[in-house]
């Protein structure tokens, strides 16, 4: 690489945040394996790399290192919180003439209210960070950028050792393999308070229909240890392969790393227009085309399933309804079949009224009846009483937002806390009047599956 061809770093302050500056630069450069511009980032950002795939595998994000972290702890506000400091910083950096816009990344607890023990020690309740180092594929293009934030005047040797830094993580990512790793083995595998998971299945299905709840989403986690620690970039190149039409994202806060494939949309943004998606209603997927498609119509036709259904589209639509305007919803759900399993799907359109932005939304729906319940607030006190655990990060948004205000957020399910040689696996399900618990049960095996076939841990009899 020429580095005669690089302008000098932009820089732009603001009232607000006069104390920093903002260093950045972007370049393009040949397409390369994301997987290995994060592994690249192993020695001098572990602890700090972030990954994001949209389902469509239309966009790729890498992040290494924090140029700028925005995080959480408090259990009020922090929608609000993130969003202003955003705000406040992009105000020094945006630039409507840039192609590639710095991204905030990262993600929210799903309960901050939730007092029970957690696993989830190294994530506070919203934890987000614009990366020192971004990658973005988008199309059959691919950029790098720099981004420096800091109260230093003095940057000039501070900004050259960042390029020196970046050409040396793209030369890494392109010209290694990705490393192969050997799978560890799984030495033990626990399924977490069974029997008070099936417990509360009848209490919260008792509560239902003593009507002071509608639906209420209760989940349980399975624990893996393996013989050995796993890489998180393992971790991702074997769910990247295994569930090819999800979501797929990862994010390290320290030692600990969360990751997931989801199918699951809570909101894009994009030129102010807005897409949600219901999902909720599960069957499996049938071994022949036939059994396949007659599980997929008596999904369809499912009274208990349309119902679980039913609260999502109804809530997500009031939420479009006061922060949108030219609404669209379907009438009627279709299937989304992915690899194990298939669910009921409605996409939800709308326009974004001024005044209202991507975080908005995500607050506002966080979390939807497919993961909270109706009404929200009964079911989140039932899930704090009721179910077993502390849910982390599953369960809630996961995702990013542009200097621009356009962003993307998944609904972080089928994902699994990797904690040295300890894994934590969840999954839950939508509980209505009509719900039973060992169909439940059921239901969460077929959930685990995908992490189960990622991490190892499926027993010899599941495929
Ligand atoms: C709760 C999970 O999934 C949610 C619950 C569903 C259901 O109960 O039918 C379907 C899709 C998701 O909204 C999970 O995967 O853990
Ligand atoms: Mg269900």
């Amino acid at each position: 690489m020429n580095s005669q061809q690089y302008s000098s770093p932009e820089n732009f302050t603001d009232t607000r945040y006069l104390a920093y500056r903002f260093y950045t630069e972007t370049i393009e450069v040949s397409r390369m394996s994301a997987l290995a511009f994060f592994e690249a980032g192993e020695q001098q950002f572990k602890g700090k790399r972030m990954f994001w795939q949209n389902r469509e595998k239309t966009f790729t994000w890498v992040g290494l290192g924090h140029a700028h972290v925005i995080s959480a702890h408090s259990p009020h506000g922090r929608f609000e919180q993130i969003k202003e400091e955003w705000q406040s910083l992009c105000k020094q950096i945006v630039n409507e003439e840039r192609e590639v816009q710095p991204i905030l990344f990262g993600g929210f607890s799903f309960d901050p209210l939730n007092e029970k023990d957690s696993v989830w020690t190294k994530f506070p309740e919203a934890y987000f960070a614009v990366p020192t180092f971004q990658m973005i594929i988008k199309g059959e293009r691919a950029y790098v950028s720099i981004h420096l934030i800091t109260k230093d005047k003095d940057t000039f040797t501070a900004f050259d050792a960042l390029r020196k830094e970046r050409d040396r993580l793209i030369h890494s990512a392109q010209v290694s393999e990705l490393k192969k790793y050997r799978k560890p083995l799984v030495v033990k595998r626990t399924e977490l308070k069974k029997d008070e998971y099936l417990d509360s299945i009848k209490k919260v299905t008792a509560v239902i229909k003593a009507k002071q709840a509608e639906k209420v989403v209760i989940a349980r986690a399975l624990k893996l240890n393996f013989d050995q620690p796993l890489a998180p970039a393992s971790a991702l190149s074997q769910v990247s392969e295994e569930q090819p039409e999800s979501f797929l994202f990862g994010m390290e806060a320290e030692n600990q790393f969360f990751f997931g494939a989801t199918p699951e949309r809570l909101v894009k943004v994009e030129d102010r227009q807005a897409l949600s998606t219901c999902l909720a209603g599960s069957t499996p997927r049938g071994k022949t085309v036939e059994i396949d498609a007659a599980l997929g119509n008596e999904l369809l036709n499912d009274k208990k399933n349309r119902s679980e259904h039913q609260f999502v589209v109804k809530m997500i639509s009031q939420v479009f309804d006061a922060h949108s305007s030219k609404m669209f919803v379907p009438k009627t759900p279709k299937l989304m079949k992915i690899r194990d399993i298939q669910h009921l799907y409605t996409p939800v359109e709308g326009e974004l009224k001024d005044g209202s932005n991507l975080l908005d939304l995500v607050r506002d729906l966080h979390p939807t009846p497919a993961l909270g319940g109706e009404p929200k607030q009964e079911a989140m006190s039932l899930i704090r009483q009721y179910e077993t655990m502390n849910r982390g990060y599953y369960a809630a948004p996961v995702g990013w937002i542009d200097a621009k205000g356009d962003g993307e957020f998944a609904v972080a399910i089928r994902s699994a806390l990797l904690d040295g040689k300890d894994a934590y696996l969840y999954a839950g399900g939508g509980i209505v009047e009509d719900s039973h618990p060992e169909a439940e049960y059921d239901e969460t095996w077929v959930k685990f599956r995908p992490m189960l076939r990622v991490l190892g841990g499926q027993m010899s009899d599941e495929s």
